[in-house]
């Protein structure tokens, strides 16, 4: 039986948030001040889902999505609000975080906003479905796959290998079978992974697949495998990262940052706020984006083997000593505040947990400058809490919103000591 609510907020997963009789209830796709009719489904925290039946009462600030698939796809929450107002949610969001865990935070800098296309790497599923086959993301809350034609935040050339991975596939999936294809574009061009998600024999039929589908959409490298048994079937040029001086061949289905655009700016923060320090640790390095090419010594650390053996070998074109890399799993084995004490400053960026372990030995180190990059402010808020309580100070905080409508944020900020 359905409700009808007012909604007081978009909540941190980008729902909109009511109250009815007590009762704490979560409706997608609203916005502030609306009221709406919606369907209560299951139990969710402190409250309950639920599905939008009718926007009853819109906001001023409801904008038409400019996606199709809006609504059904996963992919996109909040493409019907204004984008100044958007915008400012989002930094709400980060502020907000800090205020709880009680850290003091200096007025942001002009955050960084991303647009439509600007997507470089994407996740897609593709399943067997009968005759057909879906080639998208999947729907909201469920495993069921929506078939995409054009994804608008994703990078044009992304599009062209949705379109041409759906027609390739067709040939390697039986009915009631499904793969997923990593596509990253690179400074180089698109690198692509297909995963089969079981056992495939990677035949001949297979390979030639594969080999027609880099010709007709202009793909760099297509590969075939699970990330750390990747075998590239075709590379007809190397996908590579361009990291200011340095250039990089991230593996198959490497973790790049969402657009360019946030890997300059990060980088550049990087930069600017590290200055000159002549020992720099980057940890949860990845293959290096943010740190690559600064002057001085650098050492990297990362639990990825593919991504600390593309370092290494970046590290070994370089010649001398200046770069290092460590394969070292940061939450198990934490880089103690002795080892940290060797680095004049840090660069870390870890996964959506955020980096507990390392933070408590980093708040105990004398090391002077931290640049830490987030894309969670709840795992954020409570690092820097830790690092605030070992007496560093949050001096700078730029908010950057790469993950465009979705309820994501990504920051860059600088702790001194
Ligand atoms: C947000 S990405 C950042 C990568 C890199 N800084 C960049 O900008 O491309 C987080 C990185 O942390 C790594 N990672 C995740 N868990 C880890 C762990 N326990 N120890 C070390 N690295 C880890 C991931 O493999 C990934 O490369």
């Amino acid at each position: 039986m359905s409700i009808t609510l007012d909604i007081l907020e978009v909540g941190a997963r980008g729902d909109g948030v009511a109250d009815l009789e007590g009762k704490r209830f979560f409706v997608p796709y609203c916005l502030p001040a609306e009221t709406v009719e919606a369907e209560p489904l299951d139990k969710r925290g402190d409250g309950t889902a639920c599905d939008l039946v009718e926007v009853l009462a819109p906001s001023r600030h409801r904008v038409p999505a400019p996606c199709l698939h809006f609504g059904t796809c996963g992919g996109c929450a909040l493409q019907h609000w204004r984008r100044d107002v958007y915008a400012g949610w989002k930094n709400d969001l980060i502020a907000k975080a800090l205020a709880q865990r009680g850290v003091k935070a200096p007025t942001f800098e002009a955050p960084v906003t991303c647009e439509p296309g600007e997507r470089r790497r994407a996740d897609i599923v593709l399943r067997c479905q009968g005759k057909r086959i879906l080639a998208g993301y999947h729907e909201r809350g469920s495993q069921n796959v929506v078939d995409v034609g054009t994804c608008v935040v994703a990078r044009p050339k992304i599009n062209t290998a949705i379109a041409a991975l759906r027609l390739a596939i067709k040939a390697i999936l039986r009915d009631g079978t499904s793969a997923d294809a990593v596509v990253n574009e690179t400074d180089t061009g698109l690198d692509v992974l297909i995963r089969p998600h079981r056992k495939f024999e990677l035949t001949l039929a297979i390979r030639e697949t594969l080999i027609a589908l880099a010709e007709s959409a202009d793909i760099a490298r297509v590969s075939w495998g699970d990330r750390a048994t990747a075998e590239p079937v075709i590379v007809r040029r190397t996908p590579q990262l361009i990291l200011g001086d340095v250039t990089i061949e991230p593996p198959p289905g490497a973790f790049l940052q969402a657009t360019k655009r946030a890997e300059l700016v990060m980088r550049a923060g990087v930069t600017a706020w590290l200055g000159e320090a002549a020992r720099t640790a980057d940890l949860f390095a990845g293959i290096g984006a943010l740190s690559l090419g600064k002057p001085g010594k650098l050492s990297l650390f990362e639990y990825d083997r593919p991504s600390v053996a593309a370092v290494d070998a970046t590290a070994r074109k370089l010649g001398g000593n200046r770069v290092a890399v460590q394969l070292r799993d940061l939450f198990r084995r934490p880089l103690s505040t002795k080892e940290l004490d060797a680095f004049d400053a840090i660069v870390l960026d870890p996964p959506r947990a955020g980096a507990a372990a390392q933070c408590a030995e980093l708040a105990a180190s004398k090391v002077k400058r931290v640049v830490y990059g987030s894309c969670d402010p709840g795992s954020f808020a409570r690092d820097v809490r830790t690092l605030q309580d070992g007496g560093y100070r949050l001096e700078k905080l730029m908010p950057i919103d790469q993950f465009l409508w979705s309820a994501h944020v990504e920051l860059i900020a600088l702790l001194t000591k």
